[in-house]
């Protein structure tokens, strides 16, 4: 197997159909893997796919990943593309009344604080929903659909036969990231079962873990396990870094792109706090670091925002007093939401992210059905993107109100009726005085707070950046302000163990995002054998003491 390259293996591996496993570092190409690995099913299996009705599953975790893969197989639809959640429905759903005899047993075993069903005499339509259980009403959630999955296919193994000729080839990207329920589903259940063997192929690493909820490393004797050394995406003083955090799976740079640059800023001369990021930023700009071409990752408290790109903004939301800075960043005051989500509309409208559009329009009651509607939505959106860039927030709420194409909140509609009224109580007039001041902030300002929010969460699924790649990267550090992970103990090597490899991991997925620069900036101070390490660690850079 040694002589073979890594797709030549995964292509052995789906021709004698047997089950595998492709282990790789970051940068490796695993997603490019499995790109061609779906690429080689289409060319060469297509006929006896389609004259079965038979279709490959390729599971992911973010829309960038999802995005990536259909774009590069042009949406091929001999193969579905979605979450573990929308693969398991779409084939469990078909079965309800066994569903329903397993979400009893379900209810009354593994819940906490089971549902009284006693009084359901005739069982509902069952539902996969966002909004959260309620059984008696045929709602299911999010973890049911997996739980459910499982029981049933133990209680039916005809279920096993009928998935697993209906897909003979599961692909999971990112495996890490899958919970433990599902790995068993797809590998002591799924794995060889049918008569044309089902092949389950995982792609992904251990080490990329930062979801409570993932499995981590897998080991399966179904599972041949396909490893690759080499690294595409990072410049080779960026791989230097990595291979200090992981000397266990030392990369090689093997992309075109060797040069780059590494700097650590500890900053100690400057006081802790959101000065240590400006002054690095400042020299990262001599250096032709700029917001066109730099990432940031923001691993540090909400209150450090102030430096970058929304004065006003944030200036607005502190007249709503302490609390208002952070209902900005967690969008969690009615106009910012709405807000963000005209962000959202915006940047899948200029992805050409149809799905996710179509998402937002149907939340704002809009879908696109007709080639006319495609149309006015097309001209509504070209004209509120104008208005994003040059006009203020007043003119952009101006023009939603006109032209509908996202319906205006609720909440939203009331605070813009009521800044205009007279007599009101104190607590009205401050929101109405706040709405007034902050129609007057230019809009984009709005955006720059949303690239920053998104960038505030790389652990969050919705807004991940694992799958994901930039030119430069800056991952900023505040040991301060959170409690899930602790970089700097974890560099000093005095955590606990499940938190230091929650650190680690996390740590690992940042900094290898960047193709060329990378900087850390740590914004507290470091004891001194977290001071030590990170100097080892970053022996490839330049160290800002
Ligand atoms: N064989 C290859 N030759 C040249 N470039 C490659 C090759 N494989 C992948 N790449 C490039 O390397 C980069 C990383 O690839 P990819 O995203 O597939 O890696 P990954 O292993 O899935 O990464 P991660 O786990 O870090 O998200 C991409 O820009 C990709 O285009």
């Amino acid at each position: 197997m040694a002589d073979l390259s890594t797709p030549e293996t995964v292509v052995q591996e789906l021709d004698a159909r047997r089950s595998f496993l492709l282990e790789a570092g970051a940068g490796a190409g695993k997603t490019t893997d499995l790109v061609r690995a779906l690429q080689h099913l289409l060319g060469h299996r297509r006929p006896e796919l389609e004259a079965s009705g038979r279709r490959i599953a390729c599971i992911t975790y973010t829309n960038v990943a999802k995005r990536k893969i259909l774009e590069r197989i042009s949406a091929d639809p001999l193969v579905t593309v979605g979450t573990i959640h929308e693969f398991l429905w779409s084939v469990i759903h078909d079965y309800q009344r066994e569903l329903w005899q397993q979400l009893l047993t379900y209810n009354d075993t593994d819940l906490r604080s089971p549902e009284n069903l006693t009084e359901v005499t005739t069982p509902p339509v069952i539902e996969y929903s966002d909004r959260g259980r309620k059984f008696s009403d045929g709602r299911i959630s999010h973890d049911d659909v997996i739980a459910l999955s499982l029981r049933l296919v133990a209680a039916h193994p005809k279920l096993i036969r009928i998935i697993a000729s209906k897909y003979p080839i599961i692909f999971v990207d990112e495996y890490q990231d899958t919970s433990p329920k599902t790995i068993e589903l797809l590998l002591d259940h799924l794995a060889g079962a049918g008569k044309e063997p089902c092949v389950i192929g995982l792609f992904g690493d251990s080490m990329q873990k930062i979801y409570r909820s993932g499995v981590g490393a897998v080991q399966h004797e179904r599972l041949t396990t396909i490893t690759k050394h080499q690294n595409y995406r990072c410049s080779r003083p960026v791989v230097d870094v990595l291979n200090q955090m992981r000397p266990e799976l030392r990369q090689e740079a093997a992309g075109e792109r060797q040069g780059g640059e590494v700097h650590l800023f500890l900053n100690t001369d400057t006081s802790p706090g959101p000065l240590r990021l400006d002054v690095a930023r400042t020299f990262l700009a001599t250096r032709g670091w700029s917001l066109d071409n730099t990432k940031y990752l923001m691993l540090t408290h909400r209150g450090i925002a102030g430096t970058l790109n929304y004065p006003n903004l944030l200036e607005q939301y502190r007249q709503l007093g302490s609390h208002g800075p952070d209902d900005l960043m967690a969008r969690a005051e009615p106009y910012i939401q709405y807000l963000t989500q005209v962000e959202a509309l915006s940047t899948a409208h200029h992805a050409r992210d149809f799905v996710e559009l179509n998402s937002l329009l149907a939340q704002g009651k809009r879908h696109i059905t007709e080639h006319a509607d495609k149309r006015t939505i097309n001209e509504a959106i070209r004209e509120l993107n104008a208005v994003r860039t040059t006009g203020t927030i007043g003119d952009v709420l101006d023009l939603l109100a006109d032209s509908r194409v996202m319906a205006v909140p609720g909440q939203v509609r009331e605070r813009e009726r009521r800044r205009t009224a007279s007599g009101l109580d104190e607590r009205h007039q401050r929101q109405a005085d706040f709405a007034h001041g902050l129609r007057d902030v230019p809009y984009r300002e709005v955006t720059a707070v949303t690239q920053f929010i998104d960038a505030l969460t790389p652990f969050s699924t919705q807004h991940g950046v694992k799958g994901d790649e930039f030119e430069n990267v800056i991952v900023v550090i505040d040991d301060s302000a959170w409690t899930m992970y602790n970089i700097g103990k974890m560099l000093a090597g005095i955590d606990k163990p499940e938190r230091t490899q929650r650190s680690r991991n996390l740590f690992y997925v940042c900094c290898s995002r960047a193709q060329r620069g990378l900087a850390v900036v740590f914004i507290n101070d470091l004891s001194e054998g977290a001071t030590r390490r990170a100097h080892h660690w970053f022996a490839s850079g330049t160290v800002h003491p």
